[in-house]
């Protein structure tokens, strides 16, 4: 039966296909006691070797859809379950406690995972963890005789439907079959969300019920421009959606044509659309696009990405990649910003009460300088091949920009000295995402080159609601007139000290800011690179004085979210 879905548009497109649900099985069990030893140690091989054929499968093809290097995450997966002291561990238990297999393995694997966990100074054992939990959850289900979602496994063309995802999900789903996604919960920033939009799929998220509504196989429609999910969408309906979708091919092949056009306001005035991305990989889609410039790279998905914290080398290779590859464009990258919602396996934090004000990007980087250090030096060794520019995420005060400022001049200082060549006009800016630097931006315009107003954090701090929690995403409000001051200020300040003010934030692609932003006077505007051709296209008919005045309104005479919302769309047709 046909059923309808609303949630939040978090990226555009439309797609009908079937649903694949990537949900976790429900994997609890009772413990027993067992007679006949030899035949439950019989049935835990059977499930060791059930899943060694599971990820077998899988790594390859993880190697053919992304690359040899991610499927080696499997190798220590295989390891694990080749192991005679994994196995041996368990087998004892069923032997001498008679203990069921389930039981037997939990019990082992909560031993290793504890031992693994408490060796803080061996960053590779406290890796290997994070590999016993998933193998063990592996085995687990086969001796449960459930099956795991095997996102890596999907050939056809599905629908991904799940409860959430989290950003390593999302970096592990293949394009190529993967028509969009679904979730009950999350909103546009977080960063399941901002993904969808690097990897060019439609999404609908914060449905609240989706997975509850539709069973795997079934058809489902997503128009990720409005939000609306349809469960077995009729004929008709179908039919609609699939006109809807070629009407947007339609626009976007228009916009296409302003790939290689300058931004250019209609009284004259030029500014930079720059694009946010997450790995080289995406410079294709930057490319595509026409972007000016990079004005975030993420290099958090890096180390996501990664089995192990990345080399030297290895960050290098990709920054000098992204650099070389722009320039003379500029590239903004941004250091580390794990923590929040983005976790490394192999590198576990502390349980927090409110992982979003806990321990977090700049402040894990200033916390393990060995990390950060590392980060610095590829940076700096990159920055001769083009334009760097970086900056640091998360800043709430001036003394944290100072010392990582001092930790790079460092590095640099080092590296000068070594004859290795690296640039010389690094510029050196911050985030602006914590309302405490926006409110003292006039002080930190003093001390950084540049500026970039990171909105995401920036409204969910400012006002107290969880950017990816959809039961306040009402709150979720960017032209709320405290955000638009907020922003004011910032940039003022920024131009009072002779300095530049761009924003990475998913607001600086949104059609309804973007003509505030433009009254406010800022200078770069960085985006999902799919956004671009519609904000030049958008910018072509708007005159930067009109929409000065516009703004006074929105900051001055306006008290509401919905009411600058109103405002912008009776006046920019
Ligand atoms: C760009 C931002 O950073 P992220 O989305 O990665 O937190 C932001 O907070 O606006
Ligand atoms: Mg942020």
């Amino acid at each position: 039966m046909t059923k309808e879905l609303q949630g939040i548009a978090a990226s555009d497109g439309i797609a009908i296909a079937k649903a694949y649900m990537l949900v976790q099985p429900d994997l609890s069990f009772t413990k027993t006691t067992v007679e006949d030893t030899a035949a439950e140690a019989a049935r835990f091989d059977a499930a060791i070797e059930a899943s060694n054929s599971d990820f077998t499968l899988i790594r390859a093809k993880a190697a053919e859809s992304l690359g040899e290097e991610e499927a080696q995450v499997f190798d220590a997966h295989m390891m694990i379950l080749a192991d005679p002291e994994f196995t041996g561990a368990v087998k004892s238990k069923i032997e001498d406690d008679k203990e069921n297999a389930e039981q037997a393995l939990s019990d082992v694997s909560s031993m290793f995972i504890a031992t693994f966990e408490a060796m803080t100074d061996n960053a590779y054992m406290q890796e290997r963890a994070a590999d016993v939990r998933d193998v063990s959850q592996r085995v687990l289900s086969h001796l449960l005789g459930v099956q795991l979602p095997n996102p890596a496994l999907i050939d056809e063309e599905v629908i991904v439907v799940a409860h959430d995802l989290t950003p390593s999900d999302t970096a592990q789903l293949n394009k190529k079959y993967v028509k969009a996604f679904v979730t009950d919960i999350g909103g546009r920033t977080a960063h399941s969300a901002i993904m969808a939009r690097y990897l060019e799929i439609p999404a609908v998220v914060g449905t609240q019920e989706i997975t509850n509504s539709v069973k795997n196989g079934q058809l489902l429609a997503v128009d990720g421009l409005t939000g609306k999910v349809v469960v077995d969408p009729e004929a008709d309906e179908q039919a609609k959606l699939k006109q809807e979708a070629a009407d947007y091919a339609a626009q976007k092949a228009e916009w296409a044509q302003l790939k290689t056009a300058e931004t250019v306001t209609a009284d004259g005035k030029h500014f930079d659309l720059a694009a946010n991305i997450g790995t080289p990989k995406d410079l294709d889609g930057v490319l595509a696009n026409g972007a000016e410039a990079v004005g975030l790279y993420r290099t958090e998905f890096l180390y996501m990405d990664s089995a192990e914290l990345p080399s030297e080398e290895d960050q290098f290779q990709a920054y000098k990649q992204v650099v070389e590859t722009m320039s003379p464009k500029p590239v903004v990258v941004r250091t580390m910003d794990i923590g929040g919602d983005k976790h490394l396996p192999y590198m576990p934090l502390p349980e927090e009460m409110n992982p979003f004000l806990g321990y977090r990007a700049i402040r894990i980087s200033l916390d393990r300088q060995e990390i950060f250090r590392t980060q610095l030096r590829a940076l700096l060794r990159a920055s001769a091949f083009g334009k760097l520019r970086i900056m640091f995420p998360m800043i709430a005060t001036i003394q944290e920009f100072e010392a990582a400022k001092k930790i790079f001049t460092e590095e640099k200082d080092k590296l000068v000295a070594d004859g290795v060549k690296i640039s010389d006009d690094i510029q050196l800016g911050i985030m602006i995402e914590i309302p405490a630097a926006a409110v003292l931006a006039d002080q930190f315009a003093k001390h950084v080159d540049f500026f970039s107003i990171g909105t995401n954090d920036l409204i969910q701090y400012t006002m107290a609601a969880d950017r990816g929690n959809e039961h306040v995403s009402y709150l979720y409000q960017p032209y709320n007139p405290s955000i638009l001051r907020l922003v004011k200020h910032v940039i003022d300040s920024a131009h009072a000290e002779g300095k530049w003010v761009g924003m990475c934030g998913e607001a600086a692609g949104d059609p309804i800011m973007v003509p505030l932003l433009l009254g406010l006077g800022l200078d770069e505007y960085s985006m999902s690179a799919t956004s671009i051709l519609k904000v030049r296209s958008l910018m072509k008919k708007l005159s930067t004085e009109d929409m000065k005045k516009l703004a006074d309104t929105a900051i001055n005479e306006n008290i509401s979210n919905d009411q600058n919302k109103a405002l912008v769309e009776a006046n920019v047709k």
